[in-house]
């Protein structure tokens, strides 16, 4: 049963958790290997330790590093939702995404323009939720017009591949556009508990990678950002 980023991040937040959406990023633009020795089973674990909302994995190739292989592998060995995060332009991609175990996939507006509702809707009719980016207030139009329920806000401009800075003012400027009952998600940029409580004001996600990658003691950052809970 294909597990539901949306209930997740719904449920982390009444369980008085911050829904924390987790990359697993074997490879960046800017910093190069972020595995540095991991394996990627070992990263998953971690996160599952930390009571994360769900995972995000990049299976682009050129700039990341990423495999459909490797998504593939992500979604067979956890119980918890798995985002995957490429330049989907096709039906063809709805459809070997919907192959897998994965819960959902990223449409990006910019790239998709008046295709996207239709793409969403693709992965809706294949059991598939819809992660629609935004970055600009263009973008935003966009995934008002579909069916999405999951909007993520992406901090960065990903034409720049990660050379500008990070920061959440992007979440800060376009969250306010989005008026809808679909579950907001800050992405990328993210890296301190600033960031983290100044995105949170705006969206009811953020989808975190570099910062958990790169940290001395991975699975202390990740409870940093993900917090307490309701629980005792
Ligand atoms: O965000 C995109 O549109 C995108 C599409 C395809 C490949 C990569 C893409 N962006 C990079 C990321 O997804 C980031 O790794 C992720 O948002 C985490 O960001 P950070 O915490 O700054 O590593």
């Amino acid at each position: 049963m294909r597990k539901s980023l949306y209930k997740m991040i719904k449920l982390r937040k009444q369980e008085q958790f911050n829904a924390v959406i987790a990359e697993i990023k074997v490879h960046s633009p800017k910093h190069g290997d972020l595995l540095r020795g991991r394996s990627v089973l070992d990263i998953l674990r971690t996160y599952e330790k930390c009571d994360v909302a769900g995972i995000s994995y990049i299976t682009e190739k050129k700039h990341f590093r990423g495999s459909f292989e490797t998504f593939r592998e992500i979604c067979r060995n956890t119980d918890l939702p798995v985002l995957r995060k490429d330049f989907v332009t096709s039906v063809d991609e709805v459809e070997r995404t919907a192959e897998t175990e994965g819960s959902a996939l990223l449409l990006i507006a910019r790239i998709l323009g008046d295709r996207t509702a239709e793409l969403v809707d693709s992965c809706h009719d294949h059991g598939v939720e819809a992660l629609v980016e935004v970055h600009s207030p263009y973008d935003a139009d966009i995934a008002l017009e579909t069916s999405a329920r999951l909007i993520g806000i992406n901090n960065r401009d990903i034409s720049r591949l990660e050379l500008d800075d990070g920061g959440v003012e992007v979440t800060e400027r376009i969250a306010p556009l989005l008026k809808t009952p679909a579950l907001k998600v800050s992405e990328s940029g993210i890296s301190t508990l600033d960031h983290l409580t100044r995105a949170l004001r705006h969206a009811d996600a953020v989808l975190v990678g570099t910062a958990f990658m790169l940290a001395d003691d991975m699975e202390r950052r990740v409870r940093e950002f993900v917090g307490g809970g309701g629980h005792a």
